[in-house]
């Protein structure tokens, strides 16, 4: 369901593939108009307009995928959507260039009063003395939230001679230095900035940010901008701090509520010039989201790869492609382990060994975490709301990185106890193609390929016992794909592992178990 107007071409990509069925809302929908038209949706395409509230994402259980065609996802219910497993995408890059360059054109207007001269001419009125401004060259700019926007903002800054100040919390002193930014701390860029412009997103720390306290702090005759979230600059106090005359001008693209309320104080205010949320509205811009939206969305639906997901950690495709085997390896682990353990665990302990610690792991943890929980919670589970899903049911999940030596290069180890129980099996990635194996099971070692039905069984070493089981799986026409059998002593105790063609049935399990030397007979499907 297309919510909100994306780019011809982005419909387009999504109507040409033949396993979608294709909604195209006409208008922007409110929640309760939204509600009754989204029981069998399964991906919900947005831009800032549409709101996905908790209520729509409860009103939509096949949902899989919202797709944000744009950067801020304020009007998407990330904890929701996260609490549900769906997966909520947006498309960071594709209108940064065109914001950056609604900024540095409203930062010149604002300098040369051009909106204010153009409604004026427009009047019929021809008023020279009313419309002199300021000169960008030579005067300083301050840009809060040095990211992409941010940065391309600077950049044209630097062009037009301006100095240019940064404030963010997360930038390094080497990437200030090679943008050639000063790096300072906020109230420098207040005492200091002649325009400051805010880029960062809205979190708890950037609402109101720019308050009557800022303002006192900023040099008399500042001209502020907000092509970022309404919010960020809070419109009260940016009211009286240009009527007491603390503030010279201010341009704005976003608001605190949009579309504007027919009451809006800075409205009035000729030193404001203002824009309806334009940042993104360029053919490129729209073009760039359009279709990157649409073929992300497209992507995880057919074949499950996510990308530019800001509810989880996102891989690029170097690092995705190191990561890859130890997912597969690391879901295998999870699934065995939850089928070994108890229902009931308090901890999953989850060990990283040799190069494996060289990974990131968070994606690797949330893999195990899905195979270990997938019995509790279904097909719900995925690697969006497993970690939630863990502290939902008390399950302390711990990550560990060993320099232990070990018979492997690459290996992973996850346990899972249930009080002092303790159940726990490791894999690792063999040789150039990374080939999975299990190679150990509580401690014991093995060499299993994780895939398919296990048979597994402890059993007194003695002699005949592979025999009989060979036997016994025939006799009840189960095939033997491979066998893995290890003890502690020769005639001490034995794990026998099998890779089995098909599940055997009760009575053939029943048979097994009744041999005295056999016991903790399982059978477990990766
Ligand atoms: N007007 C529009 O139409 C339009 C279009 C695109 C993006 N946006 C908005 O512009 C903003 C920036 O987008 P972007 O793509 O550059 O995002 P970005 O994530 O690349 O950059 C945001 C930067 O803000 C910094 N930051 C976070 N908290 C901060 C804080 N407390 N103080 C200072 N810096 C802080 C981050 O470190 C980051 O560098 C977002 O709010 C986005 O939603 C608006
Ligand atoms: O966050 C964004 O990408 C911008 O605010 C653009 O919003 P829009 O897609 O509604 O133009």
């Amino acid at each position: 369901m297309i919510c909100d107007p994306i780019s011809p071409k982005g419909i387009a990509l999504f109507q040409q593939c033949t396993k979608f069925n294709v909604t195209v809302l006409k208008e922007r929908l409110p929640e309760d108009k939204l509600l009754p038209l989204v029981a069998d949706v399964e991906a919900m395409v947005v831009r800032s307009e549409t709101k996905i509230t908790r209520k729509v994402i409860e009103a939509a259980p096949k949902l899989r995928v919202v797709g944000r065609a744009g950067v801020g996802v304020d009007n998407v219910d990330v904890d929701a959507a996260t609490q549900r497993g769906i997966v909520v995408m947006n498309t960071p890059s594709g209108n940064t260039i065109s914001t950056a360059e609604l900024t540095f054109s409203m930062l010149m207007a604002l300098a040369r009063k051009i909106p204010q001269a153009h409604s004026s001419m427009k009047a019929g009125e021809w008023n020279r003395k009313a419309f002199s401004g300021v000169e960008l060259y030579n005067k300083t700019l301050g840009i809060l939230g040095m990211g992409r926007i941010g940065t391309e903002v600077a950049r044209r800054a630097i062009a037009f001679g301006m100095r240019v100040l940064a404030y963010d919390p997360y930038l390094t002193l080497s990437r200030a230095n090679a943008m050639q930014v000063e790096l300072v701390e906020l109230d420098e860029i207040y005492a200091r900035a002649d325009f400051i412009t805010v880029h960062m997103p809205m979190t708890d720390e950037t609402k109101g940010m720019l308050n009557t306290a800022a303002f006192a702090k900023m040099k008399s005759g500042v001209r502020v901008l907000n092509c970022a979230r309404g919010g960020i600059i809070n419109e009260t106090d940016l009211y009286e701090a240009i009527k007491g005359g603390k503030v010279a001008g201010a341009a704005l693209d976003v608001y605190e509520v949009e579309p504007l309320p027919k009451e809006f104080p800075l409205r009035d205010l000729p030193q404001v010039i203002m824009t309806p949320h334009l940042g993104a509205s360029t053919d490129e811009a729209q073009e760039n989201v359009g279709i990157e939206v649409a073929e992300a969305i497209t992507d995880y639906l057919l074949n499950g790869a996510v990308r530019n997901a800001v509810n989880l950690p996102n891989l690029d495709a170097k690092t995705y492609a190191l990561v890859k085997p130890y997912l597969a390896l690391g879901e295998k682990l999870g699934r065995l382990v939850a089928q070994l353990a108890p229902k009931r665990n308090d901890r999953l302990v989850v060990t990283y060994g040799g190069k494996a610690t060289e990974v990131p792991t968070d994606p690797i943890s949330r893999s195990i975490l899905k195979g270990f929980l997938e019995s509790a919670g279904g097909k719900d589970v995925n690697q969006v709301n497993v970690r939630t899903m863990a502290s939902a049911l008390g399950l302390r999940v711990e990550e560990i990185k060993s320099n232990e030596e070990t018979d492997f290069s690459e290996w992973l180890h996850v346990a899972a106890y249930s009080g002092e129980q303790k159940i726990s099996a490791g894999g690792a990635l063999y040789g150039a193609k990374k080939q999975p194996r299990i190679v150990r099971v509580n401690g014991q070692p093995v060499e299993v390929v994780p895939e398919g039905v296990l048979f597994l069984m402890t059993n007194k070493d003695r002699p005949g016992i592979v025999g009989y089981l060979g036997t016994l799986m025939g006799r009840h026409n189960v095939n033997i794909a491979s066998m893995s059998l290890s003890r502690d002593i020769a005639g001490g105790h034995a794990l026998t592992v099998l890779n089995l063609d098909s599940v055997p049935s009760e009575t053939a399990l029943e048979e097994i178990r009744k041999d005295p030397d056999i016991s903790n007979v399982r059978v477990v499907k990766l």
